[in-house]
């Protein structure tokens, strides 16, 4: 079975399966069930989680190997850890990324696992990050091969990491664990210390950690949902209830269950990005927490697919691993409501029939997806037998690799029916999420890839840009210049809005937190948009009707589709001069196999542009000259050579030129790592760089508006050229990019007031 792929071994048994269609996701499963050759299919699925799991098996010449690098990195870890020559800070910082690596190259329960956590606890403390610091003295001893003879150690640094987190509860703890222990006048004189701190100690002020980030917050009075009568396909629908002034929150909600994407690195639990990580162990560090907190609360989740990230199930589902995170997280709630019922069929119809008597209980969340809009029965009997096959696959693996299905143990109906019933849910859950799911975008570092399954400490331990917890260095605000897709994400309550190519929201992930913010004024009454797919301003209209007709199955009128031009407001970012001399005519490039192509010809092999008047090829070799020079922006003669580029192709790219613009921003990027790097501007340049800058912020809010997750990337550069005193803003400027904040996400957030603190409020 290992020969077969994920896709051949789905398209076999759908190419296996001989059913009729049926009329709801039960059927299609129980068909599937009574098929003749499901049994065939059951056998496949077995032997292909088998061989999977195989695959990734450890032999014991990979756990030597494995224990080998973790202790050569720890080693790595102990030099920076006691080098003298340069920063103190960084040097603890290179410390602690050590062995976190040398923690993720560590086998699960052993001695250089245990070392590795107790020396990155060591780093932290240092570092003052106490918190993660006490937590991997937690991990350390939870090991069970912490060497007892160095048990005074952790325990001292438990306490010392206690008293800065002014919890005399675990300080007190530990001082009595530590006062059983035979110690020396040095260790003995810390505990007296600590004694005396512990007296001074006010339980009042306990320092709460990762509490911002975890707060519940739902806000939904100002938002009412509505359902249409006359044309069917728009179902239900968001309305204000009140005006709603721009910027402000129209709704917040919590997102009740999410998945990264592409293996990025996020806490699983709380959704956090800057963050120290703690790996499961169990399934080959391919998940990471914030906190040892975070790993407790997912426990209830993550015992279930621990052996799936094990054998990397759940990167060959794609959106299926959210369906079965819901059912996970979701349907134990709802089981003791629903184990009365002895019939397979009238339990289906109460979970999904919005009048059965579940929906009356109102304070279970589940409800809310179950209720979500799904177009499974549009899709062709191939594709709906693909997810079904996917749900039957996820529902083996809880079988034959978990004991989920004990939790149906003292109900009335057999297990079997359970496990229709759970891959009905699935399935059913995969068809919503097809039309419902969430992307969340966050700012994303420039110089860490968070999706490297390399490179896993994360961004925090990443040397020479940090000077304290969350403090940047002046001039390295422009670390955290793009974004990213983190996660896809389960929103009920966002999910009833319906879509508008010029959205009424701006969407604001935290963590686990969704706010939906208003995009301008919202009167009394007004429906709320949210936008599926990218807005009318960056893209054309065809090429959005035909996406949300595929995927969302409607035909979009929204006011901006029905305008008389409807590409007018993207197009105007793709305007040029015509360089003839005897044309001069303002044109934008098209071409009738592929406009996209002809509009972002600089992305494509050998692309060019020509004018559509008199059709004369335009010279585009600045552009190639223009990237390699960006290469080299600490010579003087380079940049004035790109300074000159820039001025020639102003006349050519027209306004708010998208190309212009990336050029302008790409420039800039480079110009402040120069300035970092010791590269002194002339007035000249200094001229130039502002304008530059102006330019790009203007063209950027032109676009995508002033609360934008792009704005704020491209704010980070300029923040560091006024930190570094080659900009200078207004006090009206400062007040203005401070609202944009508004936008990301509370830990980011963070880093940029503090930034802004640090450097500029007192420019
Ligand atoms: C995320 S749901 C939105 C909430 C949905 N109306 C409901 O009743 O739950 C997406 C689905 O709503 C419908 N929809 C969303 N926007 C629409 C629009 N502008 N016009 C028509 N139908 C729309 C489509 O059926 C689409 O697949």
């Amino acid at each position: 079975m290992e020969k077969y792929s994920f896709s051949e071994l789905l398209a076999y048994q759908v190419s296996n399966t001989k059913i009729v269609n049926s009329e709801n996701e039960l059927s299609l499963i129980l068909d599937i069930k009574n098929n003749q050759n499901f049994l065939t299919n059951r056998r496949m699925s077995s032997a292909w989680l088998k061989a999977i799991k195989s695959t990734h098996q450890r032999n014991s010449s990979y756990i030597q190997h494995a224990n080998q690098s973790a202790i050569r990195l720890r080693e790595e870890g102990n030099n920076f850890y006691s080098s003298k020559s340069g920063s103190k800070f960084d040097n603890m910082i290179n410390a602690a990324q050590r062995y976190t690596e040398a923690i993720f190259a560590a086998i699960g329960n052993t001695e250089a696992l245990a070392l590795a956590y107790a020396n990155r606890a060591m780093a932290l403390q240092e570092l003052e990050y106490y918190q993660q610091a006490y937590d991997d003295c937690v991990c350390a001893l939870e090991t069970n091969h912490y060497p007892v003879k160095l048990l005074h150690k952790i325990k001292m640094r438990q306490a010392f990491c206690a008293y800065y987190l002014k919890d005399s509860e675990k300080l007190k703890k530990h001082l009595e664990e530590l006062e059983k222990i035979t110690l020396n006048e040095n260790f003995s004189q810390r505990v007296k210390e600590l004694q005396r701190g512990l007296k001074n100690l006010d339980e009042e002020t306990k320092i709460q950690t990762g509490e911002i980030i975890n707060k519940v917050l739902q806000l939904k009075e100002s938002t009412e949902v509505k359902t249409d009568t006359k044309v069917a396909t728009r179902g239900r629908y968001m309305i204000a209830k009140n005006a709603i002034k721009s910027g402000e929150v129209i709704f917040s909600e919590r997102i009740s269950s999410f998945v990264p994407v592409d293996g990025c690195q996020i806490c699983q639990q709380c959704g956090a990005m800057l963050i120290i990580p703690i790996p499961c162990h169990d399934c080959d560090c391919s998940i990471i927490y914030c906190s040892l907190k975070c790993r407790r609360n997912h426990k209830n989740v993550h015992q279930y697919e621990c052996t799936g990230y094990l054998c990397r199930l759940f990167e060959q589902i794609g959106i299926s691993h959210l369906a079965l995170r819901v059912v996970l997280e979701d349907f134990p709630a709802i089981l003791p409501i629903v184990s009365y019922e002895t019939d397979i069929y009238k339990l289906w119809q109460t979970l999904i029939t919005s009048d059965g008597s579940l929906y009356t209980k109102t304070y279970v969340n589940y409800i809310q997806t179950l209720q979500m809009v799904t177009h499974m029965q549009k899709m062709s009997l191939p594709n709906k037998l693909w997810f079904a096959l996917v749900a039957d696959l996820l529902v083996v693996y809880l079988k034959d690799y978990t004991n989920f299905f004990a939790i149906t143990n003292k109900t009335k109906l057999k297990q079997c029916d359970w496990e229709s019933i759970v891959s009905a849910l699935i399935f059913r859950h995969i068809g919503q999420f097809i039309v419902n799911a969430h992307t969340c975008s966050s700012i994303s570092p420039t110089n860490y890839d968070v999706s490297s399954t390399t490179n896993r400490f994360g961004i925090l331990l990443v040397p020479h840009i940090w000077t304290k917890p969350f403090h940047l260095q002046r001039g390295m605000l422009h670390s955290f210049s793009e974004t990213k897709d983190v996660s896809a994400a389960n929103l009920p309550y966002l999910s009833i809005c319906n879509h508008a190519c010029g959205p009424t929201l701006r969407p604001k992930f935290s963590g686990r937190n969704f706010y939906a913010l208003a995009d301008s004024s919202i009167e009394k009454g007004a429906e709320i948009f949210n936008s599926y797919t990218v807005t009318y301003k960056n893209s054309l209209r065809n090429n959005r009707r035909a996406y949300l007709k595929e995927i969302y199955h409607f035909n979009c009128t929204c006011t901006y589709c029905q305008k008389p031009h409807p590409d007018k407001s993207y197009l105007k970012y793709h305007v040029y001069k015509c360089r003839n001399p005897t044309c001069g005519e303002k044109f934008v490039p098209t071409d009738k196999q592929d406009v996209s192509a002809a509009l972002h010809w600089w992305q494509v092999e050998n692309g060019g542009v020509s004018c559509t008047f008199c059709s004369e090829e335009q010279n585009v070799e600045w552009f190639m000259k223009f990237t390699e020079l960006l290469e080299n922006t600490n010579n003087a003669q380079t940049r004035l050579e790109l300074f000159r580029i820039y001025d020639i192709v102003d006349s050519f790219l027209v306004d708010f030129h998208t190309l212009k613009m990336e050029m302008g921003n790409d420039l800039m990027k480079m110009l402040i790592k120069s300035y970092n790097a010791g590269v002194k501007y002339n007035t000249f340049e200094l001229n130039k760089l502002v304008s530059i800058l102006n330019f790009c912020q203007r063209a950027t809010i032109d676009r995508w508006g002033l609360q934008s997750l792009e704005y704020v990337t491209k704010m980070s550069v300029l923040w560091d050229f006024i930190a570094v005193g080659a900009y200078q803003s207004t006090q009206l400027e400062l007040k203005t990019m401070l609202k944009a904040l508004d936008v990301v996400s509370d830990e980011y957030k963070q880093v940029f007031l503090n930034y802004y603190n640090d450097y500029l409020q007192n420019k």
